[in-house]
């Protein structure tokens, strides 16, 4: 279980996030949701060591993180897949695979088979430059270049940004068989409702860089939820 309590972030001068606290269970879905502009995106580098937070306290299965830089972070098991996805246009998707090998030990660096088992176009499109593919093909490729380290924790900070409705059904269904793994703990930031409603078993609420709503899905009343997230 990942569990922040009281984190705060600073960019220079401006504090953006006030004393967050977070929990996310492995074998379940925490939604993080709010409008735009309130810091989930923070949240979820602070969580993955890309920006550094400011206070708070971070622990990992009973283990607590200091302030670490983000290939630290990712040893310790927090996989992130950012906003943007980020792949890198000009390798194929076995390069960019093979990107997350850098964190393994060498016996280790090897693609597993349940990666083509949850993503077969990833196989099927091996030797294709990473821009050419679709942007639901890339974000499966983002998704699974996180996995490659075998992370405890996932963070996916808005996989369904710029993808065709169609589409968004596939990447729904790969967080499910993640989530059915039972090992990971998901952390996802969505602004679809329904999407976000349907994969979820937590959410947190944020409202200018504050939880304003928070606890699991079965003690939430929908409407409320879904009036908390609207503009
Ligand atoms: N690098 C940065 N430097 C300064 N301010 C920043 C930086 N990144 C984000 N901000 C500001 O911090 C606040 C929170 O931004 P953040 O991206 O975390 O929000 P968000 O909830 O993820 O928004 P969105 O839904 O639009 O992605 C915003 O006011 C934003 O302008």
């Amino acid at each position: 279980m990942l569990e922040c309590q009281g984190l705060t972030l600073h960019y220079g001068g401006s504090q953006i996030l006030h004393g967050i606290d977070l929990q996310a269970r492995a074998g379940e879905v925490t939604c993080v949701m709010g409008t735009n502009g309130v810091g989930k995106t923070s949240l979820m580098k602070a969580l993955a060591g890309a920006h550094a937070r400011s206070d708070g306290t971070l622990r990992l299965d009973g283990e607590e993180l200091g302030r670490l830089p983000a290939q630290a972070m990712a040893r310790k098991g927090l996989g992130y897949v950012p906003q943007g996805r980020m792949i890198f246009p000009l390798l194929t998707v076995r390069e960019n695979l093979e990107t997350g090998f850098a964190l393994l030990p060498r016996t280790e660096r090897r693609v597993p088979d349940e990666i083509y088992e949850l993503f077969p176009v990833l196989r099927d499109m091996g030797h294709r430059r990473g821009g050419d593919l679709s942007g639901g093909q890339q974000q499966q490729l983002a998704i699974a270049r996180a996995m490659i380290t075998r992370p405890k924790v996932l963070l996916l900070d808005e996989p369904t940004e710029g993808i065709q409705p169609n589409i968004i059904q596939q990447i729904g269904r790969v967080i499910a068989l993640l989530k059915a793994r039972g090992d990971v703990a998901i952390v996802l930031v969505e602004q679809y409702f329904d999407f976000a409603y349907g994969l979820a078993d937590a959410f947190c609420v944020l409202k200018r860089g504050q939880v304003a709503l928070a606890g699991r899905k079965a003690d939430l009343d929908r409407e409320v939820l879904k009036q908390s997230v609207s503009v």
